[in-house]
């Protein structure tokens, strides 16, 4: 039988949904006992060792009462768990599962996101400005063990030790005490120490088997162990390609890692890649910006199998917000309809560009795939690529304020937001096309954080998993499953919750593109939360897991399979 928590536990399970006013400093370290630590299998046994009582304890204590979500310094409101800082630096135990996960699903699902809103009792302004909480779930003989831990980042560490943000978060700037002070900022800024190393957006397994966790500066490429989700160190970048940013989303496979680097001076991004043993990126080409005096914003882009497509969006960079102590409407971007849209596309082994084409304007975060279109002879005609496209409308950046996510009065607020599906011709001609894949009320006109089976990257491919909207709400809350073939979409909502980006993993062996599992994680209405495992074919629950505390919302998974 698996394990269960004890009555005591179990019964704290119904926690009332309130704020935490300060998250304690509990860091109950194994660091030093080396129980964990260079162990690569988990095994059940050895970590109830590691626990010293009985199985039926979690390895660390859930939150006590004081450390659970609790009142707020605005206390007169009870904010959804899933936008409330998470209650303590860590913990780990088994949960009990409700279902069947299958016994195939062996290896450790991570997911990386802003779980920590605030310091002392400052609270920070923007979703992306929280603290990295990695929350791990670890899937072994149909039972499983999960946990969560704080990224020890040098902003982390240092807003700790002062009681303020030392570092520039998305939105977030640190307070100059008075104007020299705020002239030494702007010296550090030119050279990017002032920018923060807050790996709070997506978690990657490189083809070496190194775990990394990214955000939008290079700096913040935190390498991590995947068992017990100690901060390992610094991902150092060896070549000198220097610059300060990159993608937050690189394209990573067994083989390679892919990503762009903007540059803001000469307007343009490097195509860049890494392989797998090493530390340093070689430039397969550059793109030169056809509109604005700035690149565009790239938190993402796609690659198909020959070509690595680079977006040019017109909210792009803006380097005097950069500078800027105070938060502009579009925080480190400016929107630049006047400058057009783009999308480049580059030979992946020559850095050959072999079309470049305007596109109507576009906003996205995530682009979901790529692939290449062939005529009946097999020639490459066109590069399909599909993203989660905000109606080109940037106000959803806005709506990730936690002001406005903690602020749901029943109100439909949320933008509209569909898949955007580009069409860029190969021909030479001077246009793209982007239209909705699928009709966007499908998925109740909420679209982002998805996913796809990993085999079918740059490839044609007919399904993707997303979140959708169930209307009234302020933020998306369905997972969908897209059908890009039959044009339809199969919605999972439970009223309240709030699920994370669904993350398809595919069964070893499947030759069915669905044929696996998704897997998500819940924040619901009551401040609770749960692990939930859906069928990736018939898109129906097969499993659940409650936490014994509720979860933050997160942004990006991975898969680490068993070795
Ligand atoms: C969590 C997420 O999706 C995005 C996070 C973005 C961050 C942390 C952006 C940080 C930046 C700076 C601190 C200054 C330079 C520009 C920019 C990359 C936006
Ligand atoms: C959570 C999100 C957008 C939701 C809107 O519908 C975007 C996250 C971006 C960073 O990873
Ligand atoms: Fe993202």
């Amino acid at each position: 039988m698996a394990f269960t928590f004890s009555p005591s536990i179990r019964n704290s399970i119904s926690w009332p949904t309130m704020l935490v006013p300060d998250m304690p400093d509990i860091n109950i370290s194994l660091r030093n006992k080396g129980i964990y630590k260079g162990k690569r299998n988990i095994n059940l046994r050895d970590l109830t060792k590691a626990n010293v009582a009985s199985p039926s304890l979690p390895l660390i204590a859930p939150p006590t009462p004081e450390e659970r979500p609790g009142i707020t310094h605005d206390c007169h409101h009870h904010h959804h768990v899933a936008w409330t800082s998470i209650p303590q630096e860590r913990w780990e135990g088994e949960l009990q599962v409700q279902g069947q996960i299958p016994l195939w699903l062996e290896g450790t699902y991570l997911r990386n996101g802003p779980g920590m809103w605030h310091i002392g009792d400052y609270n920070f302004r923007h979703l992306f400005d929280g603290y990295a909480t990695l929350v791990r779930l670890g899937f072994r003989n149909g039972r499983l063990v999960a946990g969560h831990r704080q990224i020890e980042s040098e902003a982390y560490r240092a807003a700790k030790k002062n009681k303020k943000i030392c570092y520039r978060e998305f939105s977030e700037v640190p307070k100059a005490a008075n104007f020299l002070a705020y002239v030494g900022e702007l010296a550090s800024l030119f050279s990017g120490a002032s920018l923060t190393d807050n790996a709070n957006t997506g978690v990657v397994k490189l083809g070496d088997g190194r775990v990394v966790c990214l955000t939008e500066t290079q700096k913040g490429s935190i390498v991590i162990d995947p068992e017990t989700l100690e901060t390992v160190g610094k991902f150092e970048y060896s070549d000198s390609l220097g610059g300060l940013i990159h993608s937050a989303h690189p394209i990573v496979t067994d083989e390679e890692f892919l990503t762009l680097l903007p540059d803001l001076v000469r307007a343009g991004y490097l195509v860049v890649r890494m392989e797998p043993g090493t530390n340093e990126r070689r430039v397969i080409g550059r793109v030169n910006c056809r509109g604005g005096p700035a690149p565009g914003w790239v938190h993402s882009f796609p690659v198909t199998q020959h070509y690595v497509v680079v977006p040019e969006m017109p909210l792009r960079y803006c380097a005097q917000n950069l500078l800027k102590a105070e938060p502009t409407p579009l925080y480190k971007f400016e929107w630049h309809p006047e400058s057009r849209a783009f999308m480049h596309v580059m030979c992946k082994t020559s850095g050959k560009i072999v079309a470049s084409v305007e596109v109507p304007l576009f906003v996205t975060f995530h682009f979901i795939n790529a692939y290449e279109e062939q005529d009946e002879d097999g020639r490459v005609t066109a590069i399909i690529a599909d993203c989660c496209e905000h109606n080109s409308d940037t106000t959803i950046l806005d709506r990730l304020r936690l002001q406005n996510l903690r602020s749901f009065n029943g109100e439909d607020v949320l933008p509209d937001a569909r898949v955007g599906r580009f069409r860029i011709p190969l021909d030479g001609s001077p246009y793209g096309t982007l239209d909705a894949a699928l009709e966007p009320n499908e998925h109740g006109r909420g679209m982002d954080m998805c996913s796809i089976n990993p085999n079918y990257l740059g490839k044609k491919y007919r399904y993707a998993y997303a979140c959708g909207a169930q209307r009234p709400c302020n933020f998306p809350n369905t997972l969908t499953k897209l059908d890009f073939e039959l044009k339809k979409a199969k919605n999972w909502h439970e009223e309240g919750a709030v699920p994370s980006e669904p993350f398809f993993v595919a069964r070893p062996g499947a030759t069915e593109e669905d044929d696996g599992v998704v897997i998500s994680i819940v924040s619901e209405k009551n401040g609770e939360g749960f692990a939930l495992v859906l069928d990736g074919s018939t898109f129906e629950e097969i499993a659940r897991a409650k936490f014994p505390y509720g979860l933050p919302y997160g942004l990006h998974g991975c898969w680490v399979p068993k070795e």
